[in-house]
């Protein structure tokens, strides 16, 4: 007998407690093959989850509307369900009651992929979240890795160019201060040569102008 429980309805068993554990419900094994035959409005079967679901009365209750389940009417809805954010709650209290047929064979069974309605499974389902979370948190770690491998790379370039513009400004300096001295060199001598005696009046107009003694 179904009794309504929280929003939705849930199936109660025959000494009265609410038969929420599949198991206890001794659903029969159903195949692909006879879920795939029940895919049209008035006879419109799913599997959600392994668990194989006639969704003919949900199909004009449904909040997302009938269009979007009878796409995939016949066939493992799965997926879509689980991308449109329902819960898994929403199977059990939101469907109407007795529209769990039956459970997937396990034969047709994606490999790898778990029928969350049983209890050892379930406890599978938690290894796989584990394993999920170890994958990600290893992930994380690779990334910061290959970051810090970036940031290192980047940090020794940038030092290299800045070393190499301070060594071309020092060279580069260097050379325009040696033109100068041998030009005011060339200068002195001429001066000295042509109109003056060596050291006389020179050594003031150095001074004057500011020509430092290391410039000789
Ligand atoms: C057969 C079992 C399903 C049940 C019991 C169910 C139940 C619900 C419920 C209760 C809601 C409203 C609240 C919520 O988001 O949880 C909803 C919304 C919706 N459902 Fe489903 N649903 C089922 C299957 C599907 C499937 C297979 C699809 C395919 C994509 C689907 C698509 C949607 C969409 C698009 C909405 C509207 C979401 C929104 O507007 O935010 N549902 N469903």
């Amino acid at each position: 007998m179904p009794v309504r429980r929280g929003s939705g309805v849930c199936q109660i068993s025959q000494d009265g407690r609410p038969v929420d554990d599949v198991e206890e419900q001794k659903l029969p094994y159903i195949t692909l093959a006879e879920v795939k035959r029940h895919n049209t409005p008035d006879d419109c079967w799913m599997i959600i989850h392994g668990g194989v679901y006639d969704v003919g009365r949900l199909l004009h209750k449904h909040p997302g509307g009938s269009q979007i389940l009878l796409k995939y009417a016949g066939m493992d809805a799965t997926l879509p369900f689980d991308d449109v954010g329902h819960s898994m709650e929403s199977l059990k209290y939101d469907m109407p009651a007795g529209s769990l047929k039956g459970l997937l064979h396990p034969n047709d069974r994606p490999a790898g992929k778990q029928d969350r309605l049983s209890e050892s499974e379930a406890a599978d389902e938690k290894d796989d979240g584990a394993d999920c979370i170890t994958m990600a948190h290893n992930r994380s770690h690779e990334c910061r890795m290959v970051l810090n491998k970036v940031y290192t790379v980047a940090l020794y370039t940038t030092i290299i160019i800045c070393v190499s513009l301070l060594l071309y400004t020092r060279l580069t300096w260097q050379y325009k201060m040696g033109a100068q001295h041998a030009m005011v060199h060339e200068i002195r001598h001429h001066v000295e040569d042509n109109f003056a005696s060596p050291g006389t009046h020179l050594k003031a107009r150095d001074d004057e102008f500011g020509i430092p003694a290391w410039a000789y």
